[in-house]
């Protein structure tokens, strides 16, 4: 029998994947067999926030123009589902991304849609102020770790970034309203391969230097690895607080989630991802989409970790957009229930 789409066999899919937690202590129980608590991972928090990007990342690059109209209501759906941040759009120049040219009635039309946080990316105080006109109650501001990739995406030095970005914290201050700040290519560079973790280490202190509450570590192309992930890490912890800190992981060489895992036994406890693993920037030719949020919150329930989430409702705001796109989902959990619910209600 299905009920809001999903069959009783893929909701025990859903029931393979719990982690029962006793007395603080964790104990795997999967088809009953019960594994001893893992010292592995006894530092991931017992909360994650998951930061939805998808409406955002996951659309800025789409070739076709998605109707306002469709935008709106994945940020509804998706926002309905328990995420406490879907990232809705960006106040950016419309001859750079042409497909997020509707910000301005995308904004107007979510801003008293409760449930979620919807911050929007603002490259400088043009930006900034038509956000704020349209209704945003939060922002965020989009630096490099790498000077090739800082004037291909936003036509400007690392430096002059920083200046911009000073501004408008300095305007969303005086507003009370919170910024986010991104550091692109945090691993690798499109334009000039490895970045080192100590340029990434600088960009992330001056923005915490100039307010930004969160600071999202971007490997932009997804060449990361546990690895270089944990090194670039090490060094960005030595200057920015911690709980500071989130990833954003592109699932190019399908390292995402091997990547956040190693992030959460860093006690890193903010994870950006975008539904279905849609996404891509624009000006980093071959990076492949986001880490799907399907599969993270999947990953995370195994874990026993909170989200607050709700799968199946993230699943069903993925299928609204992969038809509309007219693609299948990039996430493998999305797929795996999708086909397990088609075999059982022909049963
Ligand atoms: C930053 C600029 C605007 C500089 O672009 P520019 O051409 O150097 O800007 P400009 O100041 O010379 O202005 C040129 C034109 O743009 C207009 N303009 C200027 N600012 C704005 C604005 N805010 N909103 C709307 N219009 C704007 C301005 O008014 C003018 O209009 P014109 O006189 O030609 O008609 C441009 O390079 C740009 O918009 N870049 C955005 C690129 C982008 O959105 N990339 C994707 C997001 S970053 C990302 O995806 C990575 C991330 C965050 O997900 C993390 C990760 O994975 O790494």
């Amino acid at each position: 029998m299905s009920q809001g789409g999903f069959s009783n066999h893929s909701r025990s899919i859903l029931g393979w994947n719990s982690m029962e937690i006793d007395n603080g202590h964790h104990a795997l129980s999967l088809s009953g067999v019960l594994l001893p608590t893992l010292q592995l991972f006894s530092s991931i928090p017992e909360y994650v926030k998951i930061v939805e990007v998808g409406p955002r990342d996951g659309l800025q690059n789409e070739k076709d123009t998605v109707p306002t109209t469709v935008k709106i209501e994945l940020i509804k759906m998706l926002a309905s589902s328990g995420l406490p941040v879907v990232e809705a759009t960006s106040f950016v120049s419309p001859k750079w991304v042409p497909q997020l040219a509707d910000a301005k009635d995308v904004m107007e039309a979510i801003r008293d849609f409760q449930g979620a946080r919807f911050p929007v990316l603002t490259p400088n105080l043009k930006g900034f102020e038509a956000a704020v006109a349209a209704g945003a109650k939060e922002v965020a501001v989009f630096a490099s770790a790498s000077e090739g990739f800082s004037k291909s995406n936003i036509n400007c030095s690392i430096e002059d970034s920083l200046v911009r970005f000073h501004e408008v914290a300095l305007s969303a201050s005086k507003l009370s309203i919170p910024v986010r700040g991104y550091i692109s290519c945090v691993v690798g560079c499109p334009v000039e391969g490895m970045v080192s973790p100590s340029k990434v280490a600088y960009v992330a202190k001056k923005l915490c230097d100039m307010g930004c509450y969160e600071i999202s570590l971007g490997d932009t192309i997804g060449v990361g690895t546990p690895g270089t992930i944990i090194s670039m890490l090490e060094a960005v912890i030595d200057v920015v607080p911690l709980e500071k800190l989130a990833v954003h992981f592109h699932d190019t060489y399908g390292q995402a989630l091997s990547n956040i895992l190693a992030s959460l036994q860093m006690g890193i406890s903010t994870v950006d991802s975008s539904v279905s693993g849609l996404g891509g920037c624009p000006y980093a030719k071959g990076a492949s989409g986001n880490v799907a949020t399907e599969d993270v919150v999947y990953m995370l329930n195994g874990l026993g970790v909170k989200t607050n989430v709700d799968l199946q409702k993230i699943m069903l705001a993925g299928n609204f957009i992969c038809k509309h796109l007219g693609r299948p989902s990039g996430s493998k959990t999305a797929i795996a229930l999708t086909k397990i619910t088609a075999k059982a209600s022909k049963l």
